[in-house]
Formats: structure tokens, sequence, C-alpha cells
């Protein structure tokens, strides 16, 4: 567990609070949108003081209040003349009711989000709400207000009469009262329709005015922010001070937040005698510090990602997923288990569109590995990232699939689900006591065209071959669910990796070796890690391809998830990595994952140089070993 799920004293609050792009820019424009609306006067500034702004972790940001103020009070003037028309629109309509000020204006903007991830899931959705989503309930909103404003003609004719009423309308200006008259006679004069149909592009009109404006007042006050940010690296006497005294989590929050702005914006914020390394290397040791991970492991995982995505990914790292189930398809169907649990008061939906076998369990009142419907073996509790490889690979009734590394058998099971309980699965695992479960998996779960085999996966090619599909679900350093497991943070040495690596890639060949290239169905074979770290994802896939000719990458057939890496840190990997899929928690909500399918083209292995090898690998069955390659390789 890292410290920062550790503190105590009050959680800081998540790094990319402050993000200036994207979606929560978005919503600070919204705010700032509804702000002005129920607050703009003229020669009040709607705008937040940056001086709110923390200054801790050697940062300082300054604000002349004079130019502010000046600035604040011309572009509130400026925006006046267009909302207090909007005012107009909105005054008499009813439509303020509900909204509040500033204050219920965040309300409702965490209301919004929250709704849109709930939505999110029930829709199925794992990319997150898009900004398309929030355009549309934007747009709806408008709607309704529009329509509210629209057909409610006592109160659109009251309307004059109120803003005579008010004492700040006598300041509008004669081209308004004109605008006013004007209308009024060409209401006399136009059909209802019309009228109504005028009013709406007026309102539109406006709406695109006040978010031009808005907009260039954002990025007019992101560059005052930056003109007045100031920040200085700690010095090595200021870091031995730190360490002396207790550690403070929110200065090292702050300091975080403020290495990743001078990053974004180097060439304006850097100061001038430090590099971007002595910058990376202070964010590298202050984020370990902060999420508890090594300084190895932390900066192996800061290099998938640029610096701002980086954090997003620690956070999702801290956080639970979903907790998800599959349906087992050999014994029931998703609706009627669906129905089974809802009546046991289990709060659940459908875990997205990909899926027709998947259920996301938000709560329930009995524990969820022990209803009757689990013990007979109605669903297997899976995290969705584990359906992904499966799908992938695809198998179809009457096959003969090995399953090279399947304890504790979630997807043996869902293997034998789309096999529909035909032909044969060799469920293979080197660790005989994990295979209690997957064997107990097998009987619970009513799978009957499994055999259970305790080999090598490396020897597996010695054994037998001629599989239509083979998965290999290789053991990993498990950096993808790191939610599930923490000590993964601080356990995994690079000698970990360099030994695994080497495993997996001993794996992948023999799991190539093993599988039928003339398979009328099939000749497939999925390599997949609960890992996003490259050296066990790309590299090994790219290694693969090296040493064996005969294989080529194809689509997943997953129409969801990141392009694997081509190119990474300077190494070239073959183009057709892009194929290859990555998910990880902070941008589809799941474990991190990575799938790779490939197509067996020969059961001849082709030397890299292209000549043909004077063996066929076990791929028919019986055929002998094939040669090792004289060539040396890096790798
Ligand atoms: C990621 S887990 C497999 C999870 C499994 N596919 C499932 O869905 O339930 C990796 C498995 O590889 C097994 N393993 C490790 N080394 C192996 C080897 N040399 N040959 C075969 N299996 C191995 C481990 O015992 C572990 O059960």
């Amino acid at each position: 567990m890292g410290r920062r799920a550790q503190n105590k004293q009050g959680v800081p609050l998540p790094l990319d609070q402050e993000k200036r792009t994207g979606k929560v820019t978005e919503k600070l424009n919204k705010q700032l949108r509804n702000n002005i609306v129920k607050n703009s006067k003229p020669g009040k500034s709607t705008r937040k003081s940056l001086e709110d702004k923390g200054s801790s972790g050697g940062s300082k940001r300054k604000r002349e209040k004079e130019t502010d103020n000046s600035i604040a009070i011309t572009k509130s003037r400026k925006s006046s003349a267009v909302l207090k028309t909007k005012k107009d629109l909105f005054e008499d309509s009813d439509l303020d009711q509900g909204t509040g000020g500033p204050e219920s204006g965040w309300d409702n903007m965490e209301m919004a989000s929250e709704d849109g991830e709930d939505s999110d899931i029930s829709m199925g959705s794992y990319e997150g709400t898009s900004d398309s989503d929030e355009d549309e309930d934007d747009s709806k909103e408008l709607a309704a207000r529009s329509s509210d404003f629209l057909f409610d003609k006592d109160e659109v004719n009251s309307h004059s009469d109120s803003s005579d009423e008010d004492s700040a309308e006598e300041d509008s200006t004669e081209e308004e009262e004109e605008e006013g008259e004007e209308e009024e006679e060409e209401f006399g004069e136009l059909g209802d329709i019309e009228k109504k149909s005028r009013k709406l592009e007026k309102l539109q009109k406006l709406e695109a005015t006040l978010a031009e404006e808005e907009q260039r007042d954002m990025i007019e006050r992101n560059e005052q922010e930056e003109d007045f940010f100031e920040f200085t690296l700690p010095t090595e006497e200021d870091l031995a001070r730190e360490a002396e005294s207790p550690p403070d989590l929110n200065v090292v929050q702050q300091r975080i937040q403020d290495v990743v702005h001078v990053l974004n914006s180097f060439s304006q914020l850097r100061e001038s005698n430090r590099s971007r390394s002595e910058y990376m290397n202070q964010l590298t040791r202050d984020m370990a510090f902060y999420y508890g991970y090594s300084e190895f492991l932390l900066e192996k995982l800061m290099q998938l990602f640029p610096v701002s995505e980086a954090i997003e990914f620690f956070e999702a790292n801290e956080v639970p997923r979903p907790v998800t189930i599959r349906t087992n398809t050999l014994k029931t169907r998703r609706r009627d288990l669906a129905q089974a649990l809802i009546n046991r008061g289990v709060n659940l939906d459908v875990i997205g569109k990909w899926s027709k076998v998947g259920l996301t369990i938000y709560d329930s009142p009995v524990p969820i590995g022990a209803t009757p419907e689990y013990m007979a073996g109605h669903y297997m509790i899976q995290a969705a990232s584990s359906f992904l490889p499966v799908m992938a690979l695809s198998p179809q009734p009457h096959e003969r699939v090995l399953d090279m590394s399947s304890a504790p058998g979630g997807k043996t099971t869902h293997c034998a689900a789309l096999m529909r309980n035909t032909g044969v699965i060799f469920a293979n695992d080197a660790n005989k006591e994990r295979e209690k479960a997957l064997v107990a998996n097998i009987h619970r779960l009513g799978v009957s065209n499994a055999v259970v085999c305790n080999y090598d996966g490396r020897e597996f090619p010695k054994v037998m071959g001629g599989f239509d599909r083979v998965l290999l679900d290789a053991p990993c350093s498990g950096t993808g669910v790191i939610s599930k497991d923490a000590s993964v943070k601080v356990n995994k040495t690079e000698q970990d990796f360099n030994m695994l690596t080497h495993l997996q890639k001993e794996l992948i060949l023999s799991a190539i070796d093993s599988v039928d290239a003339n398979s009328k169905t099939g000749g497939y074979i999925v390599y997949s890690t609960c890992s996003v770290t490259v050296d066990e994802d790309e590299s090994v896939v790219d290694y693969a391809l090296r040493k064996r000719p005969n294989v080529k990458l194809v689509d997943t057939g997953l129409d969801f998830g990141r392009e694997g890496f081509s190119k990474f840190r300077g190494k070239a990997f073959h183009p057709s990595l892009s194929l290859t899929r990555r998910f990880f928690a902070h941008t589809h909500n799941m474990d991190g994952f990575y799938v790779a399918k490939f197509k067996k083209l020969s059961n001849k292995i082709t030397s890299p140089s292209g000549e043909n090898g004077s063996t066929e690998a076990r791929s028919t069955g019986g055929e002998p070993k094939p040669k090792k390659s004289k060539k040396k390789r890096s790798d």
C-alpha cells in the first residue's frame, strides 16, 4: 500500500485535479459559465484568485492585484452586455430554478460527472465518458431550457414588464431597447413558429458567444498564471532537511504537481540551470514515495506514458476495479443469472456492450462467492480484462485447444463454454498446487471437455502438438493488477523481470510450436499478460516474430484497447505490433492487460534469413523438435 493510501491524516487531493486541459478544463469552463451567468455584474470579477492556490513545495504563484482586477473588470464588463441579454431571455421563465450559486454549480458538475460514469458502465462503454456524451447532455439541457422558455407564453409576455422594474436593466443600451421594441412588433406580425425559432436561434447565438468569450478568458487566465508561476527544484540540502522531519505528503504532492507543470511547459518554466532529467529525477523520487513504489518500478512504468497520464495511471492503481462475473453459459443464460441475483438483492448491471456474458456487481447483501448460483457453477468471479484473451482466441466447438498456463481456470472454463463442452481442452499448468483450484472450477462449472495436465509449458511440444488453438496466459509480474496486489509495487526487482521475460520468451515459442498451421478451423495462438511493461509484452511478441517467421500477428478482434507499441524508447519493433492491444485501468476501468494474436502460416520454421528450416515443429504431433538457431541474439 502506498503512503498515499496509508495517510490517515486527511487524504491529499487527486494529483490531476489541477489539470489544465481535456475534460477538466471543459468542466471548469462550464462552471465558469455557470458562475458568470449567476454572478456577473459589471465591475465584479468572477474569476477565482490564483492566490487561493497553495504555495508550498518551492512554488510561488504571484498575482499583481491591480493589473488583475482591471483585467477582470474589463472582461466582466465585456461579458455583461451579452450576459444581460441572456439574462433577459431566461430571467422570467423559471430557468434559474435549481441551479443555485457558484457552489451549486460545482455540485451540479460533480453530479453530472458521476452520472456520466454510471451511465458509462450501464451503457457498456469502457472508453470513459466521451466528450460528445457530455455535449449531448448539455444540448439536451439547453433544449429543455429553451423549450420551457419558448413554450411558456405568459412568462415570455411578462418578461418586458419585469425587466422594466429591474434597475440594472435600466442601464441597458438604447439599441437593446430598440431591439426589444422591434421584436415585439415582429412578434405581432409573425406566426408562433417563426417567433419561437427566432428566439431559439438567438439563444443559440448567445450561447456560442458566451462560450467563445469564456474560452478566451480561460486561455488568458492560464497564460497569466504561467507568467506568475515560479518553481525552484529543492537543493540537496533542502531534501536532506526534509528527510529529517516527518514526511509531509502535501508538500510532496504539491511538488509533484509543480514539476509536472514545469515539464509540460519546459522551455518557459524551467530554471535555466536545471536539466529535464533533474526534474524527472525529482518527480520519480517524489512519486515513488507518494505512491509507495520502488524507484526502479516507478521509473519503468513512468516510461509508458506522458507525465500527466502517468499520474492518472498511478492514481487508478490506488482504486479497486469493479467486481465482475462471467455467466457460465454451459449452465445458464446471463438474463436468468441476473434475475436470480437481483432476487437476492444484488445490485448489478451488464458489463458492457463488448461482452454478452459479463455482469458488474455494484453491491451485494451476500458474499458473491457464496451464493447458491455460485455454488451451482452459474458464474465465475472474473476480472473483466480476463475475458479478453479468450474472446481473442475464439475457440470453436469440436476443436483441440491447449491452455498452456491455465490455473485456476478462469480462461479454461470460458473456452469450454465457447466450445459448448465439445472437442477437447488440455488445461495445463506447471504448478500442481494451483491446479487444485483449476480442477475445482472445472467441476463446479460443469466442464466435461477438459484434460488437466501438469507440465512445464516449455516442454509441451515434446509431449504433444497439433492443436487448433493455443492460449498462453503467461506468468508475469502483475503490474496490471497493482490495485489487487499492492506488493508488486516493491517486490519486483530487475532480476525478477529478467527471469520472467526469459521464461515468457521460451513459453511463447513453445505455444507457437504446439499449433497446427494446417488446422481447418484455427491455427491461432493468443499471448496475454496482466502486466503492462513493454519487456513482458511487445518485446516478447517481437522476439517470437523474429524467432518464428512462420507466424504473423493478426487483429485480436477486440474493438477497443490501445494499440501496442511498434517502437519504444528508441527500440523499433515489427510494425505489426500495433495489432496487439493494451488495456489500462485509467482508460478502460479494467485491470491492466495485454493481448496479442498470431496466425501460424506454416509448420516449417523458416530461419530469420528466409531459408527453410530443415525441421518441422511438433505442431502436427510427433515431428522432431526445431533446431536451435545458431545465430546469437542479444535478447
Ligand atoms: C496468469 S496465471 C494463469 C491464469 C489462468 N490462465 C486463468 O485464467 O485462471 C499464470 C500461470 O502460469 C503458471 N506457470 C508458471 N510457469 C509455468 C510454466 N513454465 N509452464 C506452465 N505454466 C506455468 C503459473 O503456475 C500460473 O498459474
